[in-house]
């Protein structure tokens, strides 16, 4: 399937991409500036994220004097601009129009004229040089102020900046300017960005739909597609995402990655992965992707149509292919195969035999994929809720995990088949991703 799908998706496709080809391995890289005065936090925002960089060795980061350019490997390849602060639109060397997002990162105590007029001399230079380009402002060092400090300055802030822009013209009300909250003292610089990483990816609908089926006929409340090692949300379901719930996420995802060499040792010795593959499912324990579904395709419950390109099409049979293959947690039989998302968040209902497990072959997976690791942390039941929560880990490529909150009764009764819904979504995301590589040239 996935390699039908990749077949087609070349660049000829997709001019856009071939402009911007690395000249260091090329790749197409969609590009990103990131704009600010001195001090403002730009390159402490690149290395946190990107390099794992500890807030606390940001104060030693050296004043950037002249544009540095990061390869990042997420869902999409970026190139990421950290730009001095004196740079202006000549300065740049190439055009505007070859970025994608321009990030104006401004300190949140930085209320005086002079921060402001430059981010709107900014965001008027980039504006008037590409009118599609998104334009995002973190209102950064949020952590330095109390709450209602903190609301007001990011109130003032944004107020500022759009009656000076509403003051040079009122073409510019039309102007696109998301703000958000950030800080690396805590897990909003990670929203933030994910929503940024989000708004570039060309297949997320197609990828949120499969979250959309998965969460539906797995009974689980929200799921995340995680980058691993950035810990930014590639795509999720359609619930709303709450603080408590990512940042709960963010810091089990942290801790894993904290304790991702053990795991590696561990699976590297041929001994230790037949043991670890052979017996009664220890965590973490190996799957493989050898478990064929034949399932057809009889329905698509998409709110996202199919669009004329070969390759957006071929994406959307993709997901639904993918969508056909999940299997429900809770009645009618196991056996039946639903063809489109159903939100049924019913009470779990009783086991009925036979009960049967997805057909995991326990053998070493082919080489083409990785090691599937899974894991769970139970979550003690919160007040309201019925019962506990469990989080549940499962690779699904070798950057991208899946992160899903599943009522713990439902994960020990149906273990079996919420993985095989994993698998099921494992295919279509592996699909999608070797898509968007093989058009890049990666
Ligand atoms: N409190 C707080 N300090 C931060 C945060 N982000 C960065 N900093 C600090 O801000 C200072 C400047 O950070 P840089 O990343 O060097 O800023 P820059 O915008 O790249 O600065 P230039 O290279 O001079 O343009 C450092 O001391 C960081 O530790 C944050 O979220 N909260």
């Amino acid at each position: 399937m996935a390699t039908n799908y990749a077949a087609t998706a070349t660049t000829s496709q997709r001019p856009h991409l071939s402009n911007n080809r690395s000249p260091a391995d090329g790749v197409a890289r969609t590009k990103i500036l990131l704009l600010g005065l001195r001090r403002a936090g730009k390159t402490s925002i690149q290395q946190f994220l990107f390099n794992n960089m500890q807030p606390s060795q940001t104060f030693y980061l050296e004043t950037t004097m002249r544009i540095t350019k990061h390869a990042i490997d997420t869902i999409i390849p970026l190139e990421i601009w950290d730009c001095p602060a004196n740079t202006t639109v000549e300065s740049l060397g190439v055009p505007l129009a070859q970025f994608a997002t321009i990030i104006f990162v401004i300190d949140i105590r930085d209320l005086y004229n002079q921060p402001i007029s430059k981010l709107v001399e900014f965001i008027i230079a980039s504006y008037e040089a590409n009118p599609d380009i998104i334009l995002e402002v973190f209102v950064h060092k949020a952590e330095k102020l109390q709450e209602d400090d903190k609301i007001e300055n990011f109130r003032q802030i944004h107020e500022r900046v759009s009656d000076r822009l509403l003051d040079m013209s009122p073409e510019y009300e039309q102007m696109q300017l998301n703000f958000h909250l950030t800080s690396i003292y805590d897990n909003t610089l990670h929203e933030a960005f994910s929503r940024v990483l989000q708004k570039l990816t060309e297949p997320l609908p197609y990828l949120e739909e499969l979250m959309n089926v998965f969460c539906a006929n797995s009974q689980s409340s929200k799921a995340f597609l995680f980058d691993i090692n950035s810990k930014l949300y590639v795509a999720t379901d359609a619930s709303p995402v709450d603080a408590a719930t990512h940042n709960l996420c963010c810091d089990y995802l942290n801790m894993l990655n904290n304790f991702m060499p053990l795991y590696k040792s561990a699976l590297s010795s041929p001994d230790r992965h037949r043991q670890l593959t052979g017996a009664s499912a220890p965590t973490p324990t190996l799957i493989s992707t050898e478990s064929s579904r034949t399932a057809s395709l009889s329905s698509s419950s998409g709110k996202h149509s199919a669009s004329p390109t070969p390759e957006h099409s071929q994406r959307s049979t993709l997901a639904r292919n993918a969508s056909t293959g999940f299997l429900h947690t809770a009645p009618p039989p196991v056996s039946t195969i639903y063809p489109s998302a159903q939100h049924d968040r019913g009470p779990t209902p009783p086991l009925t035999p036979p009960q049967t497990p997805p057909p995991h072959t326990l053998k070493a997976p082919p080489p083409r994929f990785y090691p599937y690791a899974t894991t769970t942390m139970s979550l003690p039941s919160q007040a309201g809720t019925r019962g506990t929560t469990t989080i549940t880990y499962h690779a699904i490529t070798k950057n991208l995990a899946l992160m899903a909150l599943v009522p713990t009764t439902v994960f020990e009764e149906r273990r079996g088949l919420v993985e095989y819904n994993v698998v099921a979504l494992r295919e279509g995301v592996q699909g999608i991703c070797e898509t968007e590589e093989e058009a890049r040239g990666a």
